[in-house]
């Protein structure tokens, strides 16, 4: 059975991960397409380096084939920006990727975008599972050479038109007067070619680790994390560079340790983004993040006299808000954010490439701009915490959270309780805390953020004995 999660469908290899699955969810996606009259523009498709990616497309691509609509093949392993950006700019319905991101390595998975780049939203992936269900099987399919013998797949690589586009939005200049000396980590996925160009046309000293190709991820996840980038740390404090720079998976998420060796939370990036924009660039416009983001967000949009929006967690959120308030940014807890102007989705590649701009803009040490915001408006430290559970656990904690809306005793004053994505209790003294199920991994997770750390941890810890969950 295909089911969608927070971004796109996920499944371990050789189990949900089947060549008949990928068929089936590429003759649903085939018949939706032609329901709606937009098969002849044809499907943008592209694929990361896990296990069986490139296979995969191709039998994608084959399904397509034997229905009569063209696949346009990005055929080098590419960031999933790419394919977002290539199905905006050349006004495609659909395009598809080949990748479970930062998931661990026995799972591969599909995220489809809709027009205009943007991730499907559920409406949309909630069709193609019902158009998935009623595939009669087996499902027909062209052989390859065949199919590109008759046009009906084209091989293209693209990559160059996007980072002609991404540099052009980037001040270059500025950069390249900088002498910046950078250590990148693609953590074995997909960002290096993107990355070192830009980088070295900015004539920035670059050196890279983990670009081997292995589908293992070195035996960690492809996931950026203060955890999974001791090694780009320990480079960045021992070599004496500015940045440290890595991207997950696919390239859509980044992470980031600073010129001290420190892992920079995503939450400090998108906070530092907003507010280079707003105070180096003077552009206006609200932000938006998603419900378990940090609200320093709001402070420093308040600050500028702007707004910002809250939504559930999923890009697709982000990116419908961002359009329809004309929002500067917006970006999530867990590594992704885009900027007004640049794709729809989220892109690491662009992100990492404005954050060098903003030391070079700036003049200053990154690790000097992150206590200049912190000293303004606060610490930006938030308690993340995941729990494994067996289905019978999970039936009871939806019950108790969401059917009953039950509360611990929490020991400060509750302002309100939203129930949006989980349960989140908002706190008068602006603190918060949420618990709700991840929709890309079997987890129940708990976040949480007050004005001092302590009490963050306290509050998890009342969760985790009101629920009855270790970790
Ligand atoms: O907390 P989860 O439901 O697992 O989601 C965590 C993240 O997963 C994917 O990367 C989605 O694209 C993001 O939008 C989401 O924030």
């Amino acid at each position: 059975m295909i089911q969608f999660g927070t971004g796109g469908w996920r499944a371990v290899i050789g189990d949900g991960f089947t060549k008949q699955n990928i068929q089936i969810l590429a003759r649903a996606l085939c018949g939706k397409m032609k329901d709606e009259g937009v098969e002849e523009r044809g499907i943008v498709m592209g694929y990361d380096r896990r296990f069986l990616s490139k296979e995969a497309m191709q039998w994608a691509a084959c399904v397509f084939a034997a229905e009569g609509v063209r696949s346009y093949l990005i055929n080098k392993s590419c960031p999933t920006p790419l394919v977002m950006y290539y199905v905006e700019k050349r006004g495609f319905s659909y395009g598809m990727m080949i990748t479970a991101s930062h998931n661990p390595a026995i799972y591969n998975g599909i995220k489809v975008f809709t027009a205009g780049g943007r991730d499907a939203d559920e409406s949309q992936t909630r069709q193609i599972e019902d158009y998935a269900a009623g595939v009669e099987l087996p499902v027909k399919e062209l052989e390859y050479n065949k199919a590109k013998e008759q046009g009906l797949i084209r091989e293209i690589y693209p990559l160059n038109e996007y980072l002609d586009d991404l540099m052009g939005t980037i001040n270059m200049e500025v950069i390249r007067s900088s002498g910046l000396r950078i250590v990148l980590d693609p953590m074995y996925g997909v960002s290096e070619t993107s990355l070192r160009t830009i980088l070295q046309t900015a004539r920035c000293e670059v050196e890279v680790i983990h670009d081997r190709h292995d589908t293992l991820f070195g035996g960690r996840l492809p996931a950026p994390s203060a955890a999974t980038l001791r090694m780009l740390q320990t480079c960045v404090t021992d070599g004496h560079y500015d940045i440290g720079i890595a991207t997950d998976g696919d390239a859509d998420r980044l992470g980031i340790i600073d010129d001290t060796g420190r892992f920079l939370h995503p939450n400090e990036i998108l906070v530092l983004l907003y507010y280079y924009l707003k105070k180096y660039k003077n552009w206006q416009g609200p932000a938006v993040r998603n419900i378990c983001t940090t609200h320093v967000l709001d402070q420093v949009a308040e600050a500028f006299g702007e707004k910002c929006y809250e939504v559930p967690v999923g890009f697709k959120y982000i990116s419908a808000k961002m359009n329809e308030t004309d929002a500067v940014i917006g970006g999530e807890s867990s590594g992704g954010l885009t900027v007004r102007g640049h794709i729809k989705g989220k892109d690491g590649i662009y992100a990492a490439m404005l954050l060098v701009e903003m030391i070079a803009v700036s003049g200053k040490k990154l690790s000097r701009i992150i206590a200049d915001v912190e000293e303004e408006y606060g610490l930006i430290d938030m308690e993340e915490r995941d729990y494994r559970f067996d289905q019978e656990k999970k039936q009871e904690i939806l019950h108790i959270l969401l059917e009953e809306k039950k509360l611990p005793e929490l020991p400060f004053e509750i302002d309100r309780v939203s129930y949006l994505d989980g349960s989140k209790v908002y706190f008068t003294n602006g603190g918060w805390v949420i618990a709700r199920f991840s929709g890309t991994e079997p987890l129940l997770r708990i976040f949480c953020e007050m004005p001092r750390s302590r009490d963050a941890v306290n509050i998890c810890e009342i969760y985790e004995r009101f629920l009855g969950l270790s970790r």
